[in-house]
């Protein structure tokens, strides 16, 4: 088998392996045999440098150290959204919306409780990946993200687009680090949220790759190419995108707040932390018809679930 074929074939099985242990947490082979095939991976990229893949998982390794984060303007600005806290405020939020919108149709997803990403794949090919920042101007961390196993280096469609979603620390990683910090002396983290702003601030990238940060991507933020919010999450999975499966369809009050209720209960079941509910208009022409305040889009809102005291606050409660 020639080179060029040899390199393709063990890149696609590597990729696979990966995607089975990280991804579905469901390995088909050994580590060993992982290592094995990476090493003959490794070998035959560094005798042919010009045939390694951009989707080769030799470009998640070594170990780069940045002297310092790069500043990144972002081509489409991020947005935040606005916040809920009551029944009462997702009412006001549907009736504002209804004064444009006869009968909107909503979508509903988890509010994941992480750092907010941006990625810009040029080709098909990762090329760019920045934190939020003031929304205009973020931080480079593509060599970061490059260490998030089930982020694709390369999507399954050679397109140009940029996307947003969510890097989180899986909770059971989360107990993992704070349990090694501790053997270690070093102090933990407080949550998954600020563990995983830690890790992507690293400049050792090594630290990302051991860390085991994951994502959920939930916007596409150049012009879409698909008529709603649903669609446009359908599309991600099948371009390799990780998308939370927790999404449902609302066109009342009713509906919206029985989805609430039920996150509210099993939310303590997830493998990772959220902070509320995001109701949006699932139609994006519809979204582009509402358009924006100066800060927030008047699409979509951030339902916020009472912030759950941290033990330390609960200690320090006067229960009497
Ligand atoms: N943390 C989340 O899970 C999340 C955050 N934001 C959004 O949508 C915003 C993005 C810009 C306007 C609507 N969706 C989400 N699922």
């Amino acid at each position: 088998m020639n080179v060029e074929l040899q390199i393709k074939t063990l890149t696609e099985q590597l990729n696979q392996y990966a995607k089975e242990y990280y991804t579905l947490d469901n390995p088909s082979v050994e580590d060993a045999e992982y290592d094995r095939l990476y090493r003959e991976l490794a070998k035959l990229e560094s005798e042919n440098p010009n045939l390694i893949r951009a989707d080769s998982p030799t470009h998640r390794t070594g170990d780069v150290v940045l002297s310092g984060f790069e500043k990144y303007t972002h081509e489409y600005q991020l947005y935040s959204l606005q916040d809920a806290f009551s029944r009462e405020e997702v009412e006001a939020f549907d009736a504002r919306v209804r004064k444009e919108i006869a009968a909107p149709e909503y979508i509903c997803e988890l509010k994941i409780d992480g750092l907010s990403l941006s990625l810009v794949y040029v080709n098909g090919v990762l090329q760019t990946a920045a934190t939020r920042g003031d929304g205009s101007i973020g931080e480079n961390i593509t060599e970061q993200v490059k260490r998030i196993k089930d982020v694709p280096l390369v999507l399954s469609e050679p397109i140009d687009i940029v996307v947003r979603g969510e890097a989180y620390l899986p909770r059971k990683n989360f107990q993992k680090l704070n349990a090694a910090r501790e053997e270690e002396g070093l102090p933990s983290f407080a949550n998954p949220r600020n563990a995983a702003a830690g890790t992507l601030r690293q400049l050792d990238t090594k630290v990302v790759a051991k860390r085991g940060l994951a994502t959920f991507l939930y916007q596409e933020a150049s012009p879409a190419t698909n008529a709603t919010q649903a669609e446009v999450l359908t599309y991600f999975e099948k371009l390799g995108l990780v998308v939370n499966d927790q999404r449902v369809f609302a066109t009342n009050m009713t509906e919206i707040w029985d989805f609430i209720q039920k996150v509210a209960t099993m939310r303590d079941d997830l493998a990772y932390d959220i902070d509320g509910v995001v109701i949006k208009v699932n139609d994006l022409s519809q979204q582009d018809e509402l358009g924006f305040t100066v800060k927030f889009p008047k699409w979509a809102i951030a339902y916020k679930f009472p912030a759950e005291l941290a033990e330390t606050e609960i200690l320090s409660v006067d229960w009497t």
